[in-house]
């Protein structure tokens, strides 16, 4: 299910982009809040008053994650190493405060910066704890970003989802007041951890889930409303229960908000997936019907539609720009016929397949080679004068005549062509233009054939014509 230029699909590449500026915006205020404590400015590390606080061991690992974040590129060795180094120091301090969560010791008190501050606020009863919530949140950005780097992109996107998910809990207890929802996560620790989480989920833009749901097409679209409704219905739902149901049990309703929350989110994502993929492929088929209504399907050349669309195209150019030139070559096999009533149609298409190769690798990249009839071929020259395109026209019926055909010219004979060469002017339209060049064409063959004839009323080069 992956597309090769999902990274170039716009949101995709403007949600990588937000990885940086969020990652440094966490890494700002966990400085913050390690100055707050450094000043001794409560207020940058408890922003509600008596109420939780982010814990020094929180700010640390989120500025170690938020670097993890920024060096996840893997650009070169430094960053791979700052990368290895962030994360090897946050999993420590994650390790060593869930081992004291569980076993009530204080062993992270020996790694806490400010250790002291924290103390001092326990004796007097001031909840300061890098409490559960948050260790698990940050302990899921962390996994995240390490499989990230190992390349397990849809595992990395669900930890980062599961990261955002437990402050999205806590932003629920808060808005409801429910403060078994928010536990010791503070407003800080829940804002910063969800923007890490989504700093790692923006890293990870141009992978599955996210990729579908930020997707050009209808079912990125209807995803992203998805999400949105997703969010805002069951918050709504929720406030309008908890203000007008007065009988009702308050942690119930912020569970279930929560629940159909991230289970919609889940649902959306799934289905996202499944709908861009098939868009994808619908497209990639449009693209190669496209391409076979335009390609002839003997030679693989553009076919008279193409050349229609090109020539166009190069006479808008022509009348816009005064000095163009543009000429058109018509080609045409002499005594075709007889190669195929001689040897057989299969020969017949042998001789045309290969002029056609020929055709095409002995002109430059931007001229148009077509098979626009039976054994009938143009080639379209743009930027070239009269003199270029007879030269052009001259080269070609030198090597037609020393093309080698397997069938034909071993045991019959060289290929001949006739060439007429058109220029094109101010006025001159697609009919008028191949008009020239086929009766050029038609006084080629009457001359004699396996020759170049010009527009009539062109001056010949000095160079005869063969
Ligand atoms: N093998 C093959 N023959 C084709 C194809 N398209 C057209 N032809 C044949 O090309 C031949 C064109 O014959 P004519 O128009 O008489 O032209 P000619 O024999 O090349 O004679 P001059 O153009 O006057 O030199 C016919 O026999 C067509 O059947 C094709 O796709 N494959």
């Amino acid at each position: 299910m992956t597309s090769t230029n999902t990274k170039s699909w716009p949101l995709v590449v403007n949600t990588r982009v937000l990885a940086t500026p969020l990652a440094l915006l966490c890494i700002l205020f966990a400085v913050v809040v390690l100055f707050g404590y450094a000043a001794g400015m409560e207020n940058l590390y408890r922003p509600i008053a008596d109420g939780p606080a982010t814990h020094p061991l929180t700010a640390t690992t989120i500025l170690l994650l938020g670097v993890g974040v920024l060096s996840a590129e893997r650009a070169n060795r430094i960053t791979q190493t700052l990368f290895i180094t962030a994360l090897a120091f946050a999993f420590c301090l994650l390790a060593v405060n869930i081992f004291d969560i569980i076993n009530h010791t204080q062993q992270a008190n020996l790694l806490t910066p400010f250790y002291k501050v924290v103390d001092a606020e326990g004796a007097i009863g001031k909840s300061n704890k890098m409490g559960v919530n948050t260790s698990i949140t940050l302990l899921f950005v962390a996994f995240s970003l390490v499989f990230q780097h190992i390349h397990f992109p849809t595992i990395a996107q669900l930890l980062s989802f599961l990261g955002i998910a437990v402050p999205t809990v806590s932003f629920t207890g808060y808005a409801y007041g429910l403060d078994n929802f928010y536990g010791q996560m503070s407003l800080i620790s829940a804002t910063l951890g969800f923007v890490l989480g989504a700093a790692t989920l923006a890293r990870n833009a141009h992978n599955n889930p996210i990729r579908s749901i930020l997707s050009p097409y209808f079912g990125g679209k209807l995803a992203r409303f998805q999400v949105l409704i997703g969010y805002a219905f069951p918050a709504l739902i929720g406030y309008l229960m908890l203000k007008f149901v007065t009988s009702i049990d308050g942690l119930a309703v912020g569970l279930l908000i929560v629940i159909m929350s991230w289970f919609i989110i889940l649902m959306v994502s799934i289905s996202a997936m499944f709908q861009t993929a098939a868009e994808q492929r619908t497209q990639r088929l449009m693209r190669q019907l496209e391409q076979q209504a335009e390609t002839d399907p003997l030679t693989q050349l553009p076919n008279r539609r193409r050349f229609v669309e090109f020539l166009t195209h190069e006479l808008n150019r022509l009348n816009r720009h005064q000095r163009n030139d543009l000429c058109l070559l018509m080609l045409d096999i002499d005594h075709f016929k007889n190669v195929n009533d001689t040897a057989g149609h299969d020969v017949g298409d042998r001789v045309l397949v290969s002029l056609g190769a020929l055709l095409r690798s002995s002109v430059r990249k931007v001229d148009l080679v077509a098979r626009i009839g039976g054994e009938e071929f143009v080639v379209v020259l743009p930027d070239t004068n009269f003199n270029g395109a007879h030269r052009v026209a001259t080269h070609l019926l030198d090597y037609v005549q020393r093309m080698e055909v397997p069938g034909w010219t071993d045991t019959h004979g060289g290929i001949t062509t006739s060439i007429g060469i058109a220029v094109a002017h101010k006025q001159s339209s697609i009919e008028s233009l191949l008009a020239e060049a086929d009766s050029c064409l038609y006084q080629a063959k009457k001359n004699g054939r396996n020759r170049i004839e010009p527009q009539a009323e062109l001056d010949r080069p000095t160079a005869p014509t063969t």
